[in-house]
């Protein structure tokens, strides 16, 4: 059997608050495999965003266990892994409106040290996610929520991961555009081999999934 490419074994995740200890997470254990696209649904509150957080390197466990190929991203270390390895597409998308979408990619790549012609590959990129040559230029500030959403797509992927997560990918756009978006994580899953985790209440993209997983008390079903 082929080592997945990210393996959570007993993740637990608690807050205190004052004097009470709110266990969210407990004991959470899956295997995910490259090439594939799931969905991680849930009520509200149930711990979506912090299984996220914690499988993306942004936050430690209480106890347990995020591998990524088989080794523990905590002695990989967390910026190392959100660097190289993972890369996260969050709800507010944090495009710097000033910059036109290809610097946004170019810098990016610049601070996470990506070496090679910067320019060309993140042109590459916006052209594989259907972002049309003269809206590169412009301004993210300028561009449509969908357009926006695909150019955060191509920043996450600059970095070349291997597992990208998205929190709400769909949530502030219209059928259409949500349909192009789930169109382009399916792609990137099947086609570039890449493992896509995204975070949902939509049952558009819920159904557009290799593989649903469904938290419930603190567990993963
Ligand atoms: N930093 C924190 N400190 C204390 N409690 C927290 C913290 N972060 C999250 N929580 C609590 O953990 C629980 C799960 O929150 P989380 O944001 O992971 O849920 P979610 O399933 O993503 O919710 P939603 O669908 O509404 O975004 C909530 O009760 C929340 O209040």
């Amino acid at each position: 059997m082929t080592t997945p490419v990210l393996e959570l074994t007993g993740l637990t995740r608690s807050y205190e608050s004052g004097n009470r200890r709110r266990t969210v997470l407990k004991g959470v254990d899956h295997a995910f495999e490259a090439g594939r696209m799931y969905a991680i649904v849930g009520p509200s509150g149930s711990g979506k965003s912090t299984l996220l957080s914690l499988a993306s390197g942004l936050d430690s466990p209480t106890a347990g266990t995020v591998r990524f190929r088989g080794e523990d991203i905590a002695e990989l270390g967390l910026g190392r892994y959100r660097n190289r390895h993972a890369a996260t597409v969050f709800q507010s998308l944090n495009l710097l409106t000033y910059m036109t979408a290809v610097q946004n990619i170019t810098s990016a790549m610049e601070i996470t040290g990506v070496k090679g012609p910067r320019r060309k590959r993140a042109v590459e990129l916006l052209d594989l996610l259907g972002v049309e040559r003269q809206d590169q230029h412009r301004r993210t500030l300028q561009l449509s929520g969908g357009q926006q959403q695909r150019v955060a797509i191509a920043r996450a992927l600059a970095c070349e991961v291997d597992v990208l997560f998205a929190d709400e990918p769909t949530g502030a756009l219209d059928q259409e555009t949500a349909a192009g978006i789930i169109e382009v994580f399916r792609k990137l899953a099947h086609d570039d081999g890449k493992c896509v985790i995204v975070v949902t209440h939509s049952r558009e993209v819920a159904n557009a999934s290799d593989e649903v997983l469904q938290l419930k008390r603190g567990r993963l079903t």
